[in-house]
C-alpha cells in the first residue's frame, strides 16, 4: 500500500514489497503514456539500466497500450554491444520490449562506434526524433549517488547550457559500478520531462536518499539533479 506524502520538494511513494512497487509504478507509467497518446497521439519515455527496474519492466510490458505510438530510450548505456550481459539495451530487450510492449519504438544509444565520444553526434541526431519534453523519465540511483551515468567528481553532463548536446561520453567509473565507458543523457535532457521518477530499493539507498536531500553540491551526489526538480517534482518510488 502506498504512503504517498509530500516531503521536502519530492513526492514519496513507499511500498511494503518490491512487487507492490513494480505494480504501482507500471500503473503510473502506463497511465501517463496513455494520457500522452490521447492528447498528442504519441508518447516518449526514458528508462534506466541496472537491476532495479527488471520487475517493473516485466509488469509494464504487459500493459495494454497502443505501444506502436511509444518511443523509448535509455538514460545511459555502458559502451558494450547488446550481446554483452552488462549492456543496458540487453536488459530492455529481455524485460521490457516483449509482450504488448514488443511494438514500442526503441531508440538505442549503443551503435557500434569505437568509442562513446565518437557516437555522441549520431546519438544526438537519433534522440531528436523523440517527442520532447519526454512524457516520462525513470531514473535509478547507484549506491555512490550517481544517476544515469552521471558520476560524482565530474561536472560533465551536469551543467546547464543552451547549446549543449543532449548526451555526453563518460569515462569508465570505478567498481562496484560496471567499469566500462558510458554514454549518458545530460542532466538538462533527463529533466526535460512531464513526469520524473526515481526508482530505488533497499535500506542503504533510502539512507543515501536522505543524505542527498540535504543541502550540498549536485556534483557530489548527482542524484540531486532529480531530487531538486520542481517542474516536474521528482516522484520517489521505494521498497525495501
Ligand atoms: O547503467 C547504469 O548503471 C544505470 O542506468 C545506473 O544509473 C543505474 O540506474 C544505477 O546504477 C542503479 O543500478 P542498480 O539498479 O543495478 O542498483
Amino acid at each position: 500500500m502506498a504512503r504517498g506524502n509530500l516531503m521536502s520538494e519530492i513526492l514519496r511513494n513507499d511500498y511494503a514489497t518490491q512487487a507492490d512497487l513494480d505494480e504501482a509504478l507500471a500503473g503510473f507509467v502506463a497511465d501517463k503514456l496513455a494520457e500522452a497518446i490521447a492528447l498528442r497521439g504519441k508518447a516518449s519515455m526514458v528508462v534506466s539500466g541496472g537491476n532495479t527496474p527488471k520487475g517493473f519492466f516485466e509488469r509494464l510490458s504487459q500493459r495494454p497500450l497502443p505501444w506502436a505510438q511509444v518511443s523509448l530510450t535509455l538514460a545511459d548505456e555502458r559502451w558494450l554491444p547488446s550481446s554483452d550481459q552488462h549492456s543496458n539495451e540487453a536488459g530492455i530487450r529481455s524485460n521490457l520490449l516483449r509482450n504488448a510492449a514488443a511494438e514500442a519504438h526503441f531508440v538505442p544509444l549503443f551503435d557500434g562506434s569505437a568509442t562513446a565520444a565518437a557516437a555522441v553526434p549520431a546519438v544526438a541526431q537519433r534522440l531528436a526524433c523523440m517527442a520532447r519534453p519526454f512524457d516520462v523519465v525513470i531514473l535509478g540511483m547507484g549506491i555512490d549517488g550517481h544517476t544515469a551515468s552521471l558520476f560524482s567528481g565530474t561536472q560533465e553532463g551536469l551543467q546547464d547550457g543552451g547549446d549543449m548536446l543532449p548526451c555526453v561520453a563518460v569515462p569508465a567509473p570505478s567498481e562496484p559500478n560496471v567499469p566500462v565507458p558510458r554514454l549518458s543523457l545530460t542532466a538538462a535532457t533527463l529533466t526535460d520531462c512531464r513526469h520524473l521518477v526515481l526508482h530505488i530499493t533497499g535500506v542503504a539507498k533510502r539512507e543515501l536518499l536522505q543524505q542527498a536531500l540535504r543541502p550540498g553540491p549536485v556534483a557530489e551526489l548527482p542524484v540531486r539533479l532529480a531530487l531538486r526538480q520542481e517542474r516536474p517534482p521528482c516522484r520517489v518510488y521505494w521498497a525495501p
